[in-house]
C-alpha cells in the first residue's frame, strides 16, 4: 500500500484533517480542535518549512557496503530510528472513525510489527491510558505511554498502569502545560519543577523521556532531573504560538547535552531525508505524529506498516547517497544549512 493510496482513503474519513498529499500545517493552520496549531497557527508550518531549507550533501565516493539503519534505545533494538508520536483525543480531532482504544490498538501493534515503536497519548478520559497500556503489554512492552503532567496523585495512578504494561520507557509531555484543558484542573496540573520531575522519574521506575524541550536551558534542566531522553518538540505548534521550529533549536540543544541524555526530535519530519537531516543535526532518533495518524486512518495496520517501511527505505537511500553506512557515521557535515 503506497502513501498515495493511504491518503485517497484517509481524506474522506478524518474530520478536520484533509489528509493533504504534503502534511505541512497549511490547510489545518489554526484549527483546534483538529490537527492544526495554536494562535496564528504558523508554528507547525515553520517546523515543516525549516527541514526543507536544510539540504543534504551528496557523496558517493565511498565503499559500496549495505546501509544499516538499526537503532538501539534503552537496550531495545529497532529497525529504524523512528517512532510514531503520541496523539490523544483522536475522536475530538479526527472524527468518529476510531475510538481512542481502536486507534491505539492499530498504532501500537503495527509499529511493533514494523520494527519500530509507538508513543501513545493521554487525555481526560482515563480509558485512553488504560487502552494504550493494555496494548503495549500485549506487544511485550514495545511502546511508550506518554503521561500528561497531571498533579502527582494522578501521575502515581497512571504510572501503575505503565508499570503493569512493562513499557520499555515512559514519557511526559511537560509542554502540555499549554493545553487549555490541563490549565483549568483542580488540583493544578501543568508545569513541573526539576525536583518534581526527579520524583516522577523515581515513581516511573524505567527510562524516563521528557517531551517538549525547546531551549538549552530546558534541556539542561531535564538532565538535572535525571531524565534518560528528551524530545525536542513544540507539540507541533499546539501549545505556544510563535515558537521557533524544532530544526532551528536542535543543533544548540545537541551541542549542550549530547552524550548526557538521548535526544529525539519531532515537528514536521515527513520523510527519510528529514530523518537524516535531524540525525546530522544531533538527534539520536525522530518522532513523527500527524502522518502516522493519516496512515492509520487511510490504511489501518497495513497503512502504518507500509508507511514505516517507506520512511525506512527513504532513510536508507538518503544515507547511501550521502556516503554513510550506519547511524553512527552520520555527522553534521552531511547537511548544508
Ligand atoms: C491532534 C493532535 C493530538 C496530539 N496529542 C498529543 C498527546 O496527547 N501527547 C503528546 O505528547 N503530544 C501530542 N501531540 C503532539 C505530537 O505528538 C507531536 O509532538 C506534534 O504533532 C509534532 O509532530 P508532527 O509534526 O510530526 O505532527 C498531538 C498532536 C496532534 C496534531
Amino acid at each position: 500500500m503506497t502513501y498515495k493510496e493511504i491518503i485517497e482513503v484517509a481524506k474522506d474519513c478524518m474530520g478536520f484533517c484533509k489528509a493533504c498529499p504534503i502534511c505541512n500545517g497549511k490547510v489545518c493552520k489554526n484549527s483546534m480542535p483538529g490537527p492544526g496549531a495554536k494562535g496564528i497557527g504558523d508554528v507547525a508550518i515553520r517546523n515543516y518549512d525549516k527541514w526543507r531549507e536544510i539540504r543534504l550533501n551528496m557523496d558517493t565516493i565511498c565503499s559500496n557496503e549495505d546501509v544499516d539503519t538499526s537503532f538501539e534505545l534503552f537496550g531495545k533494538k529497532f529497525k529504524y530510528p523512528i517512532f510514531a508520536g503520541p496523539v490523544g483525543a483522536v475522536q475530538l480531532h479526527y472524527g468518529d472513525k476510531y475510538t481512542e482504544e481502536e486507534y491505539n490498538d492499530i498504532l501500537v501493534k503495527s509499529c511493533a510489527e514494523a520494527g519500530i515503536a509507538a508513543f501513545t497519548g493521554d487525555g481526560t478520559n482515563p480509558n485512553v491510558m488504560i487502552a494504550a497500556t493494555t496494548m503495549i503489554k500485549k506487544q511485550n512492552g514495545i511502546g511508550v505511554p506518554t503521561v500528561k503532567p497531571w498533579n502527582i496523585d494522578v501521575i502515581k495512578e497512571k504510572m501503575k498502569l505503565v508499570a503493569d504494561s512493562n513499557a520499555f520507557a515512559v514519557a511526559m509531555d511537560v509542554d502540555a502545560a499549554g493545553l487549555p484543558f490541563l490549565k483549568n484542573l483542580t488540583p493544578k496540573a501543568g508545569s513541573k519543577t526539576v525536583d518534581e520531575l526527579k520524583q516522577i522519574k523515581e515513581i516511573a521506575q524505567r527510562p524516563f523521556i521528557i517531551k517538549g524541550i525547546m531551549t538549552v536551558k530546558g534541556a539542561k534542566k531535564a538532565v538535572e532531573a535525571g531524565a534518560d531522553a528528551i524530545i525536542v518538540s513544540n507539540h507541533g505548534g499546539r501549545v505556544l504560538d510563535q515558537c521557533p521550529s524544532t530544526a532551528e533549536v536542535l543543533p544548540e540543544i545537541a551541542d549542550a547535552v549530547k552524550g548526557k541524555i538521548k535526544i529525539l526530535v519531532d515537528g514536521g519530519i515527513r520523510n527519510g531525508t528529514d530523518i537524516l537531516k535531524a540525525i546530522a543535526l544531533g538527534a539520536d532518533g525522530v518522532v513523527i505524529a500527524r502522518t502516522f495518524v493519516i496512515a492509520a486512518y487511510g490504511g489501518g495496520e497495513e497503512g502504518v506498516k507500509s508507511y514505516a517501511a517507506q520512511l525506512g527505505a527513504e532513510l536508507e537511500d538518503a544515507m547511501t547517497m550521502c556516503g554513510v553506512h550506519s547511524l553512527k557515521e552520520i555527522t553534521r557535515d552531511i547537511v548544508r544549512l
